[in-house]
């Protein structure tokens, strides 16, 4: 991944947004530049305020515009200051980048891009909540399927993997939908059981349907179950 990024085009585009910086207080311009695992490149500038300690880096801007333009994941990130050299990113922004990248986003320095693992080793994350909070803590469901929330149907299907006997979903943004192209929107993880799978299906739309292995139908959404699946799912 590391020489499919064009850092001279990130750097570019965080010298550009630090020029937009907002800092009368600090005279201390910075711009931020992202690369989003689609190819997007999301971009950011600090803007201070008269009260001082609240303070928007540049990175905040990046990670905000990264959720207003569609999600996904950094991959690769450069922070510049006034003079366009990368500067490193603050404690609190390597906080925000390690939830929206992760340990191996990458981020320029004067010598080489350095891991996020490496700026930010031992990181408190969403597995720390998640060890105690039985539930996913994030919204299961990508930002770029967001518009997708409530429509099409999640099938719930058993499945092998490493000859384990294990369950599985996807989305599928054809059915119950009139007009709308088949296409399988998500796939989902494995689960051991098949309500956990029902779960992950009803974070995405009312109709979930559970196919056992002999190919029976089950209802397992919202409401009433429609003609063309009597059975309800009862749970396994
Ligand atoms: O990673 C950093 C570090 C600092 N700043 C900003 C905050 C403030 O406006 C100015 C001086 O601290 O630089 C950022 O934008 N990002």
């Amino acid at each position: 991944m590391t020489e499919q990024i064009d850092w001279p085009r990130l750097r570019a585009a965080a010298t550009e947004a630090m020029r937009h910086a907002y800092v009368p207080y600090s005279k201390f311009p910075v711009g931020a530049a992202g690369l989003v695992d689609d190819g997007r490149v999301v971009v950011g500038c600090n803007v201070e305020n008269a009260a001082y300690g609240v303070v928007l880096c540049a990175e905040c801007g990046v990670v905000s515009s990264l959720h207003v333009t569609g999600g996904g994941r950094i991959v690769a990130l450069s922070c510049v200051d006034a003079t366009g050299e990368p500067l490193m990113p603050c404690g609190r922004c390597r906080q925000l980048l390690w939830e929206n990248g992760g340990p191996d986003t990458l981020i320029e320095s004067r010598t080489r891009p350095l891991r996020m693992a490496e700026l930010l080793p031992h990181a408190f994350g969403v597995e720390d909540l998640e060890a105690i909070v039985a539930d996913p803590v994030v919204p299961t469901v990508p930002e770029r399927l967001a518009a997708w929330r409530g429509r099409g149907t999640v099938f719930v299907h058993p499945d092998v993997t490493d000859g384990r006997q294990v369950w599985t979903a996807y989305w599928e943004r054809s059915a119950g939908d009139e007009g709308v192209g088949a296409g399988v929107l998500e796939e989902g993880p494995t689960w051991s059981t098949a309500d956990e799978a029902v779960t992950w299906g009803e974070a995405r739309t009312p109709r979930v349907v559970v196919v056992d292995a002999d190919g029976t139908m089950f209802w397992a959404g919202e409401g009433e179950a429609p003609a063309e699946i009597p059975r309800r799912w009862a749970g396994s």
